[in-house]
């Protein structure tokens, strides 16, 4: 799962900004990446603190550049790029508060070159953690919306990984038919890069017609303008969980789908559905979760579940930098 990405770290070594500095779980990942030899970490924080936090839970992080906002000699440079990046929205006093705050702080570094991804999320919510990259970093050319998806991996005792990639289930509340063709398009791109590929269900509560209504007519329409803007994936829809999953299923609600049945690649209605369903899939599937890896940004930015742990934020540090 990791060892591309980490050949990637060892072969062209990447700087990591981590918003949330003091806290244990990034202090111990920050600790093993350095020892592994994988990334430069920053850590974001009053230097006291996190030196205190470090030393607390016993975490090596000797040689780490420590920048609290509050003294950062580059303050005044730093707002005034912003200033110029929010151009009428937001004014000096708005961005200089802004950047006292670890999340602002992380994205600008990261957009002024002083860091080349960035992590947060421990402890900032998703949309905290987001809103900075959305609103400073903006979209990569040709995507015109920022989505999200998950990697699950569940490891057999004969060490082979079970892989199905789920978008998205962090960032888009309400997606329309038109954003759900780009998430189905940027989940089947992030799918490949962990050598899964994509079989995409567009899900719903109904397979093929069995259903009627709003929410099944925006997955139908989904599915053909997906199919119509990227011929070359194999993607069907509407169709509901088992019918994409089960092979017995798929054959007797719609046989003859080129992707119920074996679907690798998930795509929800909208950001209720894909959320609770991908913490289903860890806490009770025994799946790990890694994401949500952020997609369509311009810059390698990305989000933790406020319930991760230190193995989780180590793994996702090298998911970030990595797939810069
Ligand atoms: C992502 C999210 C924070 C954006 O919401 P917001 O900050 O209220 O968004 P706004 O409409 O105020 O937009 C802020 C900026 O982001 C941009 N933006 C918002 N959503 C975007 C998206 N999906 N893609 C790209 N840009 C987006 C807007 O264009 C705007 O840019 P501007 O300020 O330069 O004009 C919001 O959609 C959200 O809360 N999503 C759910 C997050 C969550 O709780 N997930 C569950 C746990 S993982
Ligand atoms: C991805 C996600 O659900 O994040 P959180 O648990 O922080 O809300």
């Amino acid at each position: 799962m990791f060892d591309k990405l980490i050949a990637t770290l060892k072969a062209d070594p990447r700087t990591i900004v981590f918003t949330e500095g003091p806290d244990p779980r990034i202090l111990e990942a920050a600790s093993r990446l350095k020892k592994d030899g994988l990334l430069t970490c920053i850590l974001v924080g009053k230097v006291d603190e996190v030196k205190a936090a470090a030393k607390a839970g016993g975490f090596d992080i000797e040689g780490m550049e420590i920048l609290d906002p509050a003294t950062y000699p580059r303050m005044d440079e730093m707002v005034e790029k912003m200033v110029e990046l929010r151009r009428g929205k937001m004014t000096a006093d708005e961005c200089r508060a802004a950047l006292s705050k670890g999340n602002y702080f992380g994205t600008m570094l990261v957009k002024l070159g002083g860091a080349d991804a960035l992590l947060g999320g421990a402890t900032y919510s998703t949309a905290d953690t987001v809103r900075p990259a959305l609103q400073i970093v903006k979209t990569k050319p040709g995507n015109k919306i920022v989505s999200s998806c998950f990697i699950l991996v569940r490891t057999g005792k004969d060490g082979s990984e079970e892989k199905y990639a789920m978008g998205d289930c962090a960032i888009n509340i309400d997606p329309t038919e038109d954003d759900l063709v780009e998430i189905a398009v940027e989940t089947a791109r992030t799918a490949s890069i962990f050598d899964i590929d994509p079989k995409i269900a567009m899900l719903s509560y109904s397979t093929l017609g069995s259903g009627k209504g709003e929410s099944v007519d925006k997955m139908k329409n989904a599915t053909a303008k997906a199919k119509a803007a990227a011929p070359e994936l194999a993607i069907d829809g509407e169709l509901q969980f088992d019918a994409a999953f089960s092979p017995v299923v798929a054959k007797t609600k719609c046989k003859g789908s080129p992707v119920a049945g074996q679907a690798n690649t998930f795509i929800f209605p909208d950001i209720n559905a894909g959320n609770i369903g991908y913490k289903i899939a860890q806490r009770l599937g025994g799946f790990e979760a890694y994401g949500p890896i952020l997609q369509g940004l311009n810059a390698p930015i990305n989000d933790l579940s406020r319930g991760c742990n230190a193995d989780e934020v180590y793994q996702m540090a090298i998911i970030t930098a990595g797939l810069k």
